[in-house]
């Protein structure tokens, strides 16, 4: 995955219409968005598939899907359908939950993301004991992509260690919650920004603004 500027917007916002005003704007400089349950469930999927449309760049669902495997894959049958290109999986609920959506993905012709570690202050209490754990099970089976905090390099430098060169890492918690663009991005392919640019009085400057700030 190319991602423009190495900037995945993450459109948390509440109404489709608000996620056109932002992409009108800064959809020149942007080709991957990532689209979760703030805009889903008040707008559904039909979100994911007008932005893609619209402007016809990448979008990440972030789903964190961490169901059985039945129903995951009920879940990333939904998403792929709805025009999704990759779907964020979390790994704490094991290697069959996650084989679930990895399948149902490679059916539609997607891709998943495979969270290791989270980067809010709560991680720290279940999901570090796990991470490193989580980022082998990916390894061994097969996946690509994964998502890791900015928040905590030197955690997303051993994730890095264990996922290699070739896997393609984003990294979300740059900005408001404390992570910085270059630094993130020495370890990380790509950064997931949300309220920096979209809560910014003016989300051109404030995503210039980052783009300058990094050596692409
Ligand atoms: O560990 C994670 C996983 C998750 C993700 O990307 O999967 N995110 C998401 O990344 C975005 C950061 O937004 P902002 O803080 O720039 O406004 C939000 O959509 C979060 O839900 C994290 O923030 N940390």
């Amino acid at each position: 995955m190319e991602v423009k500027n190495k900037i995945i917007l993450a459109l948390d916002v509440p109404t489709t219409r608000k996620a056109i005003e932002i992409m009108d704007n800064l959809s020149d400089n942007l080709n991957t968005v990532k689209i979760g349950y703030p805009l889903v469930l008040a707008e559904g999927l039909e979100s994911v598939t007008r932005i893609k449309e619209e402007y016809g760049c990448r979008v990440i669902c972030d789903f964190k899907v961490a169901d059985i495997p039945a129903t995951n894959e009920k879940i990333a049958d939904a998403t792929f359908k709805a025009g999704a290109d990759a779907l964020i999986v979390h790994g704490f609920v094991g290697e069959d939950s996650a084989a679930s959506c990895l399948e149902t993905a490679t059916k539609h012709g997607g891709e998943i993301f495979l969270l290791t570690e989270m980067s809010h202050p709560g991680a720290a209490q279940f999901l570090q004991p796990v991470s490193m754990d989580i980022a082998r099970m990916g390894v061994k089976m097969g996946i690509h992509n994964y998502v890791g905090p900015s928040t905590r390099l030197d955690r997303l430098k051993k994730i890095r260690n264990i996922i290699g060169e070739d896997s393609f890492l984003i990294s979300p918690g740059v900005g408001v919650q404390g992570g910085d663009p270059q630094d993130t991005l020495e370890f990380a392919n790509a950064i997931i920004v949300g309220r920096s640019i979209y809560l910014d009085n003016d989300p051109v400057n404030a995503l210039n603004s980052i783009i300058d700030s990094i050596e692409l």
